[in-house]
Formats: C-alpha cells, sequence, structure tokens
C-alpha cells in the first residue's frame, strides 16, 4: 500500500448518485484494494455546501484507502492530474425543455469539462460518462480534447448491462453468474438493444434456452430499455445505487479486465465496427485486459438485431448531427 495514490475526479458529487458512489470507490470496491485514492470532487457553486458535508462523512468512514478530497467548483483544478474521471453531473430534463435545449445545456458543461481534461488530467486518464444524455455527452466532452486518445472517453451502459442480466437469469431461473456475453448495443436510452443472441447461460446459448421471440421482443427488450423510467415511477427518483455501481463495475472492468470466456458493454468510439459510422459513441461487447479494451469482431447478426441496432444507432446519429449544428462539436 506504498502505491501512489490515484486521482479520481467525479463531478456531481453532491448528487444522488454521487453519494451512493462516493464511499464506494474511497473503500478500494473502484480500483482494488490495493490502490489507494484520492478524491477530487467537482459541483457546481450551489452544490459546494452538500459536496462538504459528503467529504466529512467520507472522512468519519476512515478508509485506510483514502489520500485526500479537494471541492471545488473550478474544472480545471478538479480535472488536473485526474487519473480517472467520472463525470455524473448533467443538466436534467425539466418540464417544457425541448431536446435541443437539453443537449445545449449539457453542451455548456461537457465541452469545458472535456477541453478541462484536456488541458490537465494525466496522461493515462480514463473517463466514464454518466450524466446523460451520456453517449452524446461523451461525445462532446471528447471532441473537446483533441490531445486525449479518443478510446478514453466512454459512456456508461453497464447499468442496462446488469439490468438485462438480471432479467435474463430471473426468466431461465439461472444464477446471474451463470449468464455471459450479452450485449447492449447504442445507446443508454429506450432505442438501447439488449441482445441475447450471443449470449450464454451455464454454456448453452440463452437465446435457444429462452425459445421464445415473443417474450423477447415484447417482454425482455422493453423491460430493459425502459427500466429507468420504472425506477423513477417506483422510487419517485432516477435509479442512484445501481447507477453508482454499475460505474464502479465500468471502471472496476477496465481496469482489471473481462474474465475468460465473457465480455461486457461500454459506450465507446466506434471504428465502423458492426456497422456503426465511425467516431460516434455506441455500446458495443467488448474484453478488457491491461487497461485497453476491444469491440469483440465477428459476431453474426440476425435481422431481427439488425433492425434494433441500426434504430438506436441511427438517434446516435441524429444526436451527433443536432450537437453539430448547435455548434457543440
Ligand atoms: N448512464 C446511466 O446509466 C445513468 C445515467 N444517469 C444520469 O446521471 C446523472 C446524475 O444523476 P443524479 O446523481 O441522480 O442527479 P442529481 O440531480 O441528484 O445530481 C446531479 C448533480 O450534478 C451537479 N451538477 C450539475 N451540473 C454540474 C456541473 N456543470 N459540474 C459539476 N456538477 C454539476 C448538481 O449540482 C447535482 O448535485 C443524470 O444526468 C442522470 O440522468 C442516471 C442513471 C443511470
Ligand atoms: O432516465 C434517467 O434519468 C436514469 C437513467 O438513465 C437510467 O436509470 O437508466
Amino acid at each position: 500500500m506504498t502505491r501512489t495514490p490515484v486521482n479520481v475526479t467525479v463531478t456531481g458529487a453532491a448528487g444522488q448518485i454521487g453519494y451512493a458512489l462516493l464511499f464506494r470507490i474511497a473503500s478500494g470496491q473502484l480500483l482494488g484494494a490495493d490502490t489507494p485514492v484520492k478524491l477530487n470532487l467537482l459541483e457546481i457553486p450551489q452544490g459546494l455546501k452538500a459536496a462538504e458535508g459528503t467529504a466529512m462523512e467520507l472522512d468519519d468512514c476512515a478508509f485506510p484507502l483514502l489520500r485526500g478530497i479537494e471541492i471545488t467548483d473550478d474544472a480545471n483544478k478538479a480535472f488536473d492530474g485526474a487519473n480517472v474521471a467520472l463525470l455524473v453531473g448533467a443538466r436534467p430534463r425539466t418540464a417544457g425543455m425541448e431536446r435541443g435545449d437539453l443537449l445545449s445545456a449539457n453542451g455548456g458543461i461537457f465541452g469545458p469539462q472535456g477541453k478541462a481534461i484536456n488541458d490537465h488530467a494525466a496522461d493515462d486518464i480514463k473517463v466514464l460518462v454518466v450524466g446523460n444524455p451520456a453517449n452524446t455527452n461523451a461525445l462532446i466532452a471528447q471532441q473537446h480534447a483533441p490531445d486525449v486518445p479518443a478510446e478514453r472517453f466512454t459512456a456508461m451502459t453497464r447499468l442496462d448491462h446488469n439490468r438485462a442480466v438480471a432479467q435474463l437469469a430471473k426468466k431461465l431461473g439461472a444464477s446471474v453468474d451463470d449468464i455471459k456475453k450479452l450485449t447492449i448495443w447504442g445507446n443508454h436510452s429506450a432505442t438501447q438493444y439488449p441482445d441475447i443472441f450471443h449470449a450464454e447461460v451455464a454454456g448453452k446459448n440463452a437465446a435457444e434456452a429462452v425459445n421464445d421471440e415473443k417474450w423477447l421482443a415484447e417482454e425482455f427488450i422493453p423491460t430493459v430499455a425502459k427500466r429507468g423510467a420504472a425506477i423513477i415511477e417506483a422510487r419517485g427518483a432516477s435509479s442512484a445505487a445501481s447507477a453508482a455501481n454499475a460505474a464502479i463495475d465500468h471502471v472496476h472492468t477496465w481496469v482489471n479486465g473481462t474474465p475468460e470466456g465473457d465480455w461486457t458493454s461500454m459506450g465507446v468510439v466506434s471504428d465502423g465496427s458492426y456497422g456503426v459510422p465511425e467516431g460516434i459513441i455506441s455500446s458495443f461487447p467488448v474484453t478488457t485486459k491491461d487497461g485497453r479494451f476491444e469491440i469483440v469482431q465477428g459476431l453474426e447478426i440476425s435481422d431481427f438485431s439488425r433492425t434494433r441496432i441500426d434504430a438506436s444507432v441511427q438517434e446516435l446519429i441524429d444526436e451527433r448531427d443536432a450537437v453539430r449544428s448547435l455548434g457543440l462539436i
């Protein structure tokens, strides 16, 4: 435990995901039990006091791995020397807000944060964007960081992945551990496509084990894709603990690797694989090793899957075109 601490920057630290996330990072669940961390918390001025309160509680946990907490409303300071950045803070959609307004408001956040990462983060920076619309916010940040390799900007679809694993396990009476190689394609939105055609349950093909295309089309896919809205409806607030858990999983897997015989889902910059236009940030099946990821190649895509992947990718293209026409990238 004599290692230099890893600098982890969290934006939106005083929000509900932040509250569910910071204690887990500080306890070692993000980077491992032998990796000390230093937390840099970025908030807007109105959020600073609540972030101070969370920092007091972090102190009170006496986490052995936590080597310091800085709180600021200045992105240049927050990302200074950052090795890992979790961009959680975003402008939520409020009543009467059009999509263009939402994209503009978030462009005003993720553009400057991307530039601050470009100018101040450590050379090995890894960025996860959680704040919605996550894929396009990640694209905006990436486009403002020309000196950072594009593949270091990722968007979170791990919550969707975990939701899909849980639903599939429930349907088959299997354990979540038995489910492998499930994929979320496309956007973190209601158009996402959770794909079980290459998934395995205890070594057998999951789609064959389910053998029920009606359940797939009418229950499984909509349940996973609309789970965020269902949580808001039930809880009166959006997913927070499960979103924080997925953020931990995403970074942990990116840093430590996917197990042999499995993959995960991450929103990553497309290299043109599977007909997804180069440059947009779309969810793909990926394997990770030594802090790098690779898009899984060579999967056969059925017509059922193709239509759904294309629809979600089209939404990402439309979002990219909208932020382009607003001058945000
Ligand atoms: N990708 C995914 O799977 C999921 C994404 N989300 C998204 O995560 C985001 C955060 O969710 P919650 O924590 O529940 O929201 P929240 O509203 O509780 O917290 C957001 C925090 O961000 C702060 N913030 C706003 N602008 C900021 C800026 N420019 N810099 C730093 N901080 C800023 C706010 O002051 C607030 O404390 C939302 O956009 C939500 O839609 C939520 C669940 C899943
Ligand atoms: O819709 C939201 O704000 C929350 C969200 O992304 C999710 O739960 O998947």
